[in-house]
């Protein structure tokens, strides 16, 4: 079963508008003329959104442009209303955004949010025909009390609550183990592959061999340049979800193409 790999640049709170367009200028400059076996994903702040949905889809700076999908960091579960600081998903389809990052340890750990919450989000998202990247990943307390494949087993389990197997061709999982998140610390190929086979499984119990077989699973945890080719080689890791380094337009890149390469 071949999947195409998934490369998203995570950009946290990070770049306004002035240096979302610096980024795309260079990026696209950059990657001119190269054919990248990959999807390419940049989720910029709410507030850049407008900014790089103009730069990548209306001042038609070339080709390559369209190339790029764009992607939110979040979405309200709810449709419109009185949900104060919250974005609605039809509200992200004006920009011309077609992923939504759902479940981010950051939101789960530092602003509450539930399984039962990242679900409801997941089926919004899937309404507004956005394609949800869905992130697990156990923290390092979690893995020391060999409770690893527990924790992702009810992440994937409550997280895909009653969603279709139709819907679940459009999501993409993010396994980032929290403790290589922002750390510098790496999970090895071998624990990132054990990871990933582990929750291939579990799709094939929710839903079948074949939905499982296609799935894609990005890894995210400290990817950089350096280590992208080891990781995107096992077999069961299809492509990256990258913070820190997928702020600097050559960074990203050379992940890219260090993780496609044959
Ligand atoms: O969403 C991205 C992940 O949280 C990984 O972040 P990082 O590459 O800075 O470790």
């Amino acid at each position: 079963m071949s999947r195409k790999p998934i490369f998203a640049a995570n950009w946290k709170m990070n770049k306004g508008a002035l240096e979302t367009e610096d980024f795309i200028k260079s990026f696209l400059s950059k990657t001119q003329g190269l054919n990248l076996p990959a999807d390419i994903v940049i989720a910029p702040s709410f507030v850049s959104l407008p900014k790089l949905a103009d730069l990548l889809h209306n001042s038609n700076p070339g080709k390559n442009a369209h190339a790029i999908q764009i992607a939110a960091q979040n979405c309200s579960e709810f449709d419109s209303g009185a949900y104060t600081g919250e974005v609605s998903v039809l509200m992200l389809r004006e920009f011309f955004v077609h992923y939504v990052i759902l479940g981010h340890s950051e939101r789960r750990s530092i602003f509450g949010e539930t399984d039962a919450a990242i679900n409801a989000k997941i089926k919004k998202a899937r309404e507004a025909n956005l394609k949800p990247i869905f992130c697990i990943g156990e923290t390092l307390a979690e893995r020391e009390a060999g409770k690893l494949e527990s924790v992702l087993r009810t992440q994937v389990t409550e997280g895909l609550k009653d969603i279709s197997e139709k819907d679940l061709s459009d999501i993409v999982i993010a396994y980032e183990p929290v403790w290589a998140i922002g750390t510098g610390v790496t999970a090895s190929s071998e624990q990132a592959q054990d990871a990933h086979a582990f929750v291939r499984s579990v799709i094939a119990d929710l839903y079948g061999s074949e939905p499982a077989a296609k799935i894609r699973i990005q890894y995210g945890g400290s990817v950089k340049p350096g280590n992208a080719a080891e990781l995107m080689a096992c077999p069961d890791i299809d492509g990256a979800l990258i913070g820190g380094a997928a702020l600097d337009p050559q960074s990203f890149l050379e992940i890219i193409k260090n993780g496609t390469e044959e």
